[in-house]
C-alpha cells in the first residue's frame, strides 16, 4: 500500500482508483459542455472549430474568419508528416510510461521552465490537474533526455528537433496569412520584419508536452484548467482521444474532436494584442477520460527576445479605433501574467484612450 504522499505524485496519477479530494474540482453549470444541438439551437453558431485545408483557394478568408469567431481553427494539408506527428506522440508516450522516480530526475528546476512537473498554471488554482507534463524551452532538455535515455537520447533529440524547425515553419506561415486575413503583413509590424529580414527569430518557440492519465471520476476532475496561451499562436497535436475544449460566449465550452493529422491552432494573448482585440485569444481547457489516456503536444510559438516592444499594429488603429493596448515587451507580459494570471490583458487596456 503506498503511502499517501506516493499515493498523490502526479508521476503515477493513472494507478489510483479515487480521486483524492486535492483533484476534486467543484465544477458549476456553466463550466459544463452544452450539447451540441443546444450551441448550433439557432441555426447562426459553427459546431466547432472549423477544419481548414490550408491549400484551399480561400484559405485567408476561412482562416480569418475562425480566427474572430473563436480565436481558433484546426488546420489539414499543413505539410508536418504523419510519421513526425506519430514519433513526437510516441516520444511522449515514452517519456510519460517511465516510473515516477524517472521522470521526476527530470523535473524542471526553480530556475528553468525545461523539464518534468505539473501544468505552469498550477499555482493560479486551489486545486490540482489531473495531468503531468515536459516542457522543452532550451537547449537544456538536452540533459533531461540524456538522463531519460541514456541509449536513446540522440534519437529523440533528432524527433524533438525537426518537429520545433517544423512548427517554427508553419507558424509563421500562418501568422502571414492571419495577418492577411486583417489586411496587413508582417512588413506592418517594424520589429518582426526586422528579424525576419535579418535572419533570426521572430518569436521564441517552446513545446509542452502533456499527458492526461485516465481519472476514475473525470466529471469532478480537471486536465488542465480554463487559460488562454501567452503565445503569438499554439499549435496543437492532439492524440486520438478527446478532451480539449475551447470557450466561446455564445456557445459555452465546445469539445474539439480530435482528427487523425488535423493539427489544432490556438490564438495567444500575444496575437490579441497585435490585432488589436481583433482576433480573441481563445479560452480553452483539457477534460481527463475515464478509460483512456491522452497525451497532446502543444508548440507555443512565443514573443520576440529583448526588449523588442509588442504594441498594436499602427495600421489597425485610428481614430475610431484607437489602440487598446499599451505597449510591452514579451517578458513584462508574461511577469504579468505570472501575478494576475487571466487579468492579465486587462491589466495592460489603455483604459481611456481619449485621454
Ligand atoms: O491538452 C490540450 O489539449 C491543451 C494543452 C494546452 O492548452 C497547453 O499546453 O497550453
Ligand atoms: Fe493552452
Amino acid at each position: 500500500m503506498p503511502s499517501l504522499a506516493e499515493e498523490i505524485c502526479i508521476g503515477n496519477l493513472g494507478s489510483l482508483q479515487t480521486l483524492p479530494d486535492s483533484f476534486t474540482w467543484k465544477l458549476t453549470a456553466a463550466d459544463s459542455v452544452l450539447p451540441p444541438s443546444s450551441a448550433v439551437s439557432s441555426g447562426t453558431v459553427e459546431e466547432s472549430i472549423p477544419v481548414i485545408d490550408l491549400s484551399d483557394p480561400d484559405v485567408t478568408t476561412l482562416i480569418g474568419n475562425a480566427c474572430k469567431t473563436w480565436g481558433a481553427f484546426q488546420i489539414a494539408n499543413h505539410g508536418i508528416s504523419q510519421k513526425l506527428l506519430d514519433d513526437i506522440e510516441s516520444l511522449s508516450k515514452t517519456l510519460f510510461d517511465m516510473p515516477s522516480e524517472r521522470k521526476l530526475e527530470a523535473a524542471s528546476s526553480d530556475k528553468g521552465v525545461s523539464g518534468y512537473g505539473e501544468p505552469r498554471i498550477s499555482p493560479f488554482f486551489e486545486k490540482k490537474m489531473w495531468s503531468e507534463g515536459f516542457t522543452i524551452a532550451d537547449a537544456s532538455y538536452r540533459n533531461h533526455f540524456i538522463s531519460l535515455w541514456p541509449h536513446d537520447h540522440t534519437k529523440y533529440c533528432g524527433i524533438m528537433e525537426e518537429y520545433v524547425d517544423e512548427m517554427e515553419k508553419l507558424a509563421s506561415k500562418l501568422v502571414s496569412c492571419i495577418l492577411g486575413s486583417l489586411g496587413v503583413t508582417v512588413e506592418d509590424i517594424g520589429w518582426a520584419h526586422k528579424l525576419e529580414k535579418s535572419g533570426s527569430k521572430v518569436g521564441r518557440g517552446a513545446i509542452r508536452l502533456n499527458h492526461y492519465p485516465v481519472c476514475p471520476e473525470p466529471e469532478r476532475a480537471m486536465g488542465l484548467a480554463a487559460h488562454t496561451d501567452s503565445t503569438i499562436l499554439t499549435i496543437l497535436h492532439q492524440s486520438n482521444t478527446g478532451g480539449l475544449q475551447v470557450f466561446r460566449e455564445e456557445s459555452g465550452w465546445i469539445t474539439v474532436e480530435p482528427v487523425p493529422g488535423v493539427l489544432v491552432v490556438n490564438m495567444g494573448d500575444l496575437f490579441h494584442i497585435l490585432s488589436n482585440g481583433k482576433i480573441p485569444s481563445v479560452v480553452h481547457r483539457a477534460k481527463v477520460n475515464h478509460t483512456r489516456s491522452r497525451i497532446s503536444i502543444a508548440y507555443l510559438w512565443g514573443g520576440p527576445a529583448g526588449e523588442v516592444q509588442i504594441a498594436p499594429i499602427s495600421k489597425l488603429i485610428g481614430p475610431v479605433e484607437p489602440s487598446l493596448y499599451r505597449s510591452i515587451t514579451w517578458k513584462e507580459y508574461l511577469q504579468i501574467k505570472y501575478e494576475v494570471f487571466d487579468k492579465a490583458l486587462d491589466a495592460i487596456r489603455v483604459i481611456n484612450p481619449t485621454n
